[in-house]
């Protein structure tokens, strides 16, 4: 059976227009119109998720017919169209995901992803603002929503088109391209009308981790859309090697089952995958999981009465919630007890419910979290949203399997601990990580045997700087540098080691070369302004080298020495430390702003300002 066929009077209104339109000669027809009157409708939502941080950006809600030949929404369209009322369709379809949305717990926050029918849109149904005055009611921004145009047919009239994604623009609404790569219009569509995303076909994401043609093409389109002023979305994600590619690319957001199937509840990807490159990046200094969380907790089987857990909950007054989980140890809810008394004493409750079993009565979407997430997710995830009493405990499960509860107030403890021991450590005027954390987070690395890039950053002519201007001024810089490394980094690790030196760590070891690319453009184009206009003008200031004698010094730059540390190559820090300080000494022997980085395969050397080509390769580091 569909959600609550219910909606508002314009609803109604659009679900008679599509009746009286549609013949019930046929078999189709008669369920066409059965479906319109009952609104025998579904909606599903998927999330999409910032590919860099995994946090949820928006869920896309998808249509569903009922189960039959109308169940997929590509032949609930086509049938309708045959019927003359594919706008009805349409409207009607966004009508109820607006409004199932916004009465989810998803809906006070996150984007609301919309499909439009390229064919209703051209119809000028969308002038009508049949969509417009329904999220106004319901109280959402329009800038929450996005549509995406989708299209059934070749479309003959993109003028048309263009007006119309303009007309969604100039009321409000995001409109993303769907399909890119795959529908019959794509680039066409893409250059003329000029939207604010572009969704990429699952064919180009999946498996792109080995498919180098995928890559690339990927690479291009990213490109363009960045150079346009789009953002990129990847769709049909299954895979975490995928993701990694998507990340490297600079894609900005991903769906997919690797986050989550479709829901009729807008699902939160609670299973983060150990080796997600956010859930990785998340980690904090300690690299505490949720598994410090977990404590053993009884739980109830799915046919357990409502009788049996009020029972229960009688004769445990300390216990406010129980998980259901199957013998097999699949989770599948919770049961409060606030909730659970609350249902049973309203009037008839009990005899209502007490024979049936507790699946009736228990909550479908507790928060649930593998045992490998990072606590600093568990938290975020937990804080950033609209959870309301679920925010009590999550459920820990270990590759799906149930394994505990853990408590908000133990979560908050484990946090506050962090906090404390990463304060203690932290480097006093960045608040960054410093040497033993800075130490702890590479044995940690080399221990995993995992591929890493580390980058040593080091400031040039910072001395002189400090002696010319001030030690605040110095300070200054350094702040400077290190908002500059925690920005580019996004979310990775940095660390202070003292002084004008920081280091980078990226678990992404193909982003390395980007990061320090990065960091030398935006220092150089941001570190003028820390001088006088006269030294400025001047290109640097005059001070005393370290034999006192007087110099001429040029702006700062950095120098960054990178290590590209290949999977189960290294194991002792020591080593490390030497490789990191060559490569720095070699950026530092180049001259300006400079990367060096060394490899198993060869060491290359980087330097912008000495022009092309950016790599060249000068020894062997092995
Ligand atoms: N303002 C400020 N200066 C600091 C701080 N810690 C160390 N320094 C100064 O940083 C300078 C570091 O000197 P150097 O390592 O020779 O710096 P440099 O001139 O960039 O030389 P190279 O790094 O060898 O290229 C010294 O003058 C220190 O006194 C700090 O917290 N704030």
């Amino acid at each position: 059976m569909s959600q609550s066929g219910t909606c508002c009077q314009r609803c109604q209104e659009i679900a008679d227009s599509a009746c009286t339109k549609i013949a019930t000669a046929s078999a189709e027809g008669t369920e066409l119109r059965r479906i319109f009157r009952e609104r025998d409708l579904t909606t599903l939502f998927q999330p999409l998720v910032a590919c860099d941080s995994g946090r949820v950006l928006g869920w896309e809600a998808l249509l569903r017919g009922p189960h039959g030949p109308l169940h997929r929404p590509l032949d609930l369209f086509r049938a309708a169209e045959r019927h003359g009322c594919l706008v009805e369709l349409d409207v009607l379809s966004q009508r109820l995901a607006i409004r199932r949305f916004a009465e989810s717990p998803a809906g006070s926050d996150g984007s609301l992803f919309l499909n439009v029918m390229i064919e209703s849109v051209q119809t000028g149904a969308h002038l009508h603002n049949l969509t417009g005055p329904c999220v106004e009611n319901l109280g959402m921004d329009s800038n929450r929503v996005v549509m995406e145009i989708s299209e059934l047919h070749p479309t003959a009239d993109i003028g048309a088109l263009a007006q119309a994604v303009s007309h969604f623009q100039r009321e409000g609404f995001r409109v993303a391209l769907d399909d890119v790569g795959a529908g019959y219009n794509g680039l066409r569509l893409w250059a003329e009308t000029r939207p604010d995303m572009i969704k990429v076909d699952r064919y180009f994401v999946h498996g792109i981790h080995a498919s180098d043609e995928k890559r690339r093409f990927l690479e291009a389109i990213v490109r363009l859309a960045h150079s346009l002023g789009s953002q990129v979305v990847g769709e049909g994600l299954e895979e975490a090697a995928d993701l990694e590619v998507l990340v490297g690319l600079n894609v900005e957001m991903a769906q997919g089952y690797l986050y989550a199937h479709p829901a009729p509840v807008p699902p939160f990807p609670t299973h983060t995958p150990a080796d997600h490159p956010a859930t990785r990046r998340d980690e904090g200094p300690t690299g505490q999981t949720a598994r410090t969380l977990a404590e053993p907790h009884e739980s109830l089987l799915p046919f357990h009465s409502v009788a049996d857990v009020a029972d229960i909950f009688l004769r445990v007054p300390h216990i406010d919630f129980y998980p259901v989980v199957k013998p097999d140890g699949q989770v599948l809810g919770m049961v409060w007890r606030r909730e659970f008394m609350n249902r049973l004493l309203y009037r008839y409750g009990y005899d209502l419910f007490h024979r049936k079993p507790i699946n009736r009565l228990m909550d479908r979407h507790p928060i649930i979290v593998d045992v490998r997430t990072p606590l600093e997710t568990v938290s975020r995830l937990i804080t950033d949203s609209d959870f309301g009493h679920r925010k009590e405990a999550v459920i820990l499960v270990d590759n799906g399997r149930y394994v505990g509860v853990g408590t908000f107030t133990e979560l908050l403890r484990l946090i506050t601990d962090i906090k404390v021991q990463s304060a203690h450590y932290a480097n006093p005027l960045s608040g960054l990580p410093g040497n033993i954390p800075i130490r702890a987070e590479l044995q940690r690395l080399l221990d995993e045997g995992r591929a890493f890039t580390a980058l040593y950053i080091d400031l040039d002519h910072f001395k002189p700087y400090n002696d010319h201007y001030s030690y605040e001024d110095g300070d200054k810089i350094i702040r400077h540098v290190s908002h500059l490394l925690q920005r580019v980094s996004g979310g990775e690790f940095v660390g202070h080691i003292g002084g004008d030196d920081f280091v980078l760590i990226t678990r992404l070891s193909s982003r390395g070369e980007a990061i320090a690319a990065q960091l030398i453009a935006e220092f150089a184009s941001s570190i003028g302004r820390f001088y006088s206009a006269v030294d400025r003008e001047a290109g640097g200031i005059v001070g005393k080298d370290r034999q006192g004698e007087p110099r001429r010094f040029p702006l700062m730059s950095l120098s960054i020495g990178a290590v590209h540390v290949r999977a189960d190559t290294l194991s002792h820090q020591q080593h490390l430390s030497s490789l990191m300080t060559r490569a720095k000494k070699a950026a530092k022997a180049a001259g300006g702003n400079t990367w060096y980085l060394l490899e198993n395969d060869g060491p290359q050397v980087a330097n912008p300002e000495n022009g092309n080509p950016p790599f060249v390769s000068v020894a062997n580091a092995t």
